[in-house]
């Protein structure tokens, strides 16, 4: 089985999540995408941020009825924060047969070297990072991050970067839209719209449980 996932905080889930991993699904024929939530995540401030369970509950919402997308709460049944190193062992753990792609944005590329055990990453899965339509797709290892080029080769025939376990680095970009997490808050909080950044029924569920509101955070 071959297995996407996406982790985020999904504070709240976009419709920039959504596209990213429907591209991703497309890309490489995923049997399945899973979406998961951070419970503590490791490098965002944890202060005024929605319960493990209601970013899941909101993540439920937005995939509800899309064929191959599931929600996983792997990370709110372990204690301290939600390192993916720790998540991806797991889900080898119990998935082992399947091949997994981990989608992460370019910013998170260019940081994740500051990860937990970060190396111990690349072996565990394929990486597929979403860059913004505009900004080239790198075509050698100089235009990786310093501190993770050692560890790959770019395949010039098959236009892709190789890590020496045999992993795969590859980039997407048809599908980046502009929208983030925090715009969504800071427009909720200010009653400016964001209808055209959420899923219906995501904005619904904020809406009932009043979230984000003024003073929020
Ligand atoms: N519009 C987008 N297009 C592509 N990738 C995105 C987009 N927004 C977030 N991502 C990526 O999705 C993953 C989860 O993102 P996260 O939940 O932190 O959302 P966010 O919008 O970046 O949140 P925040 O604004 O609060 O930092 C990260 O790897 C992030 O880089
Ligand atoms: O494992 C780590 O050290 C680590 C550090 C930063 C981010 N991550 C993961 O990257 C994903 C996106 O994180 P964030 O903070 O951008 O929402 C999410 O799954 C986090 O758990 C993981």
């Amino acid at each position: 089985m071959k297995t996407g996932i996406i982790g985020g905080t999904f504070n709240p889930i976009h419709l920039g999540h959504l596209a990213i991993a429907r591209e991703m699904q497309q890309r490489f024929a995923l049997d399945r995408v899973l979406f998961i939530p951070a419970a503590i995540p490791p490098h965002k401030k944890v202060a005024g941020l929605p319960p493990f369970a209601q970013r899941l509950a909101m993540v439920e919402c937005a995939i509800a009825g899309t064929d191959g997308f599931e929600a996983c709460d792997i990370e709110g049944h372990r204690q301290g924060k939600s390192y993916s190193r720790d998540t991806l062992q797991q889900l080898h753990a119990l998935y082992p047969e399947d091949s997994f792609y981990f989608l992460i944005g370019m910013d998170s590329l260019h940081s994740l070297h500051t990860w937990y055990h970060f190396e111990d990453i690349f072996p565990l899965c394929n990486l597929v990072v979403a860059r913004r339509p505009g900004v080239a797709k790198p075509a050698s290892t100089d235009a990786l991050p310093v501190a993770i080029r050692g560890q790959f080769c770019y395949d010039s025939v098959l236009k892709t970067f190789c890590h020496t376990s045999g992993s795969h680095l590859y980039f997407l970009t048809e599908s980046f839209i502009n929208i983030s997490s925090t715009q969504i808050r800071h427009n909720l909080a200010d009653n400016r719209p964001v209808e055209e950044a959420l899923p219906q029924a995501v904005y619904e569920y904020i809406k009932t449980h009043h979230l984000y509101a003024s003073g929020k955070g």
